[in-house]
């Protein structure tokens, strides 16, 4: 990882926190509606989202406005990549490494990468093509590393403040393609070049 990475990670890092309570609730709503309109929304099935926090948009609005046919889940730390669990309001939770509360279930019953219908990607950074900047220690890339060579579902939409977006990211050849981001401002949907 370049240096240049980590310095943008922290000045987006610093960006999102510094962003006032007011725009952060307005910001959660309009998401939401972005997250349900997206023309590969899906209606029944597993939908993922995170437990918000280091001024991450928050996806709480989302949640509760799903259709009745969709089970929301939070992703839990398994081994070196992410594994998924339903939680609903009162379920208990358990903070994992990096103090981020995640559903307490035992290891048997949580669900594979695979299983889910569509995955909310919490970013620090995007640009126009869609290419994302994570936390950088590759849990995203590496759980999702399969939708390379697969087609959707999972259907991998990144969320993020708009002002998190930026010109240009490097491309890693890790880097999992989303297939939108969006933001309280737009919805993003990249487009795929031929092989
Ligand atoms: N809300 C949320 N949940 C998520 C992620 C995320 O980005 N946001 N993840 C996305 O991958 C996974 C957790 N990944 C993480 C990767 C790195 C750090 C991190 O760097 N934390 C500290 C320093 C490390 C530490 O405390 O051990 C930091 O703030 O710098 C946190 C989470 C799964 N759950
Ligand atoms: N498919 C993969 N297989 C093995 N290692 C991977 C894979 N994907 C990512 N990694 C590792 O994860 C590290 C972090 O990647 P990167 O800096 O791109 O994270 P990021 O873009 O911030 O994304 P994330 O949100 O997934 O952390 C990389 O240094 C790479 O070694």
């Amino acid at each position: 990882m370049t240096s240049d990475r980590t310095t943008l990670r922290r000045q987006l890092r610093q960006r999102r926190r510094d962003i006032p309570a007011g725009g952060r609730i307005a910001a959660a709503e309009q998401l939401a509606g972005h997250l349900l309109a997206l023309p590969f929304a899906p209606s029944t099935g597993y939908v993922a989202g995170y437990w918000a926090m280091d001024g991450e948009i928050a996806l709480h609005a989302w949640q509760l406005r799903l259709p009745p046919g969709l089970v929301y889940c939070l992703p839990v730390l398994h081994e070196n990549h992410l594994r998924f669990a339903p939680w609903r309001p009162g379920d208990p939770l358990v903070a994992n490494r990096y103090g981020i509360p995640e559903p307490d279930l035992a290891p048997d019953s949580l669900l594979e990468a695979e299983a889910m219908s569509l995955v909310v990607a919490p970013l620090v950074g995007f640009d126009a093509r869609g290419h994302r900047l994570g936390m950088g220690a590759g849990w995203y890339d590496r759980s999702f590393a399969f939708r390379r060579e697969r087609a959707a579902p999972p259907w991998l939409v990144g969320a993020a403040f708009a002002t998190q977006q930026v010109d240009e990211l490097p491309i890693e050849p890790w880097d999992v393609p989303l297939d939108a981001v969006c933001s309280e401002r737009d919805v993003l949907i990249p487009l795929k070049m031929p092989a």
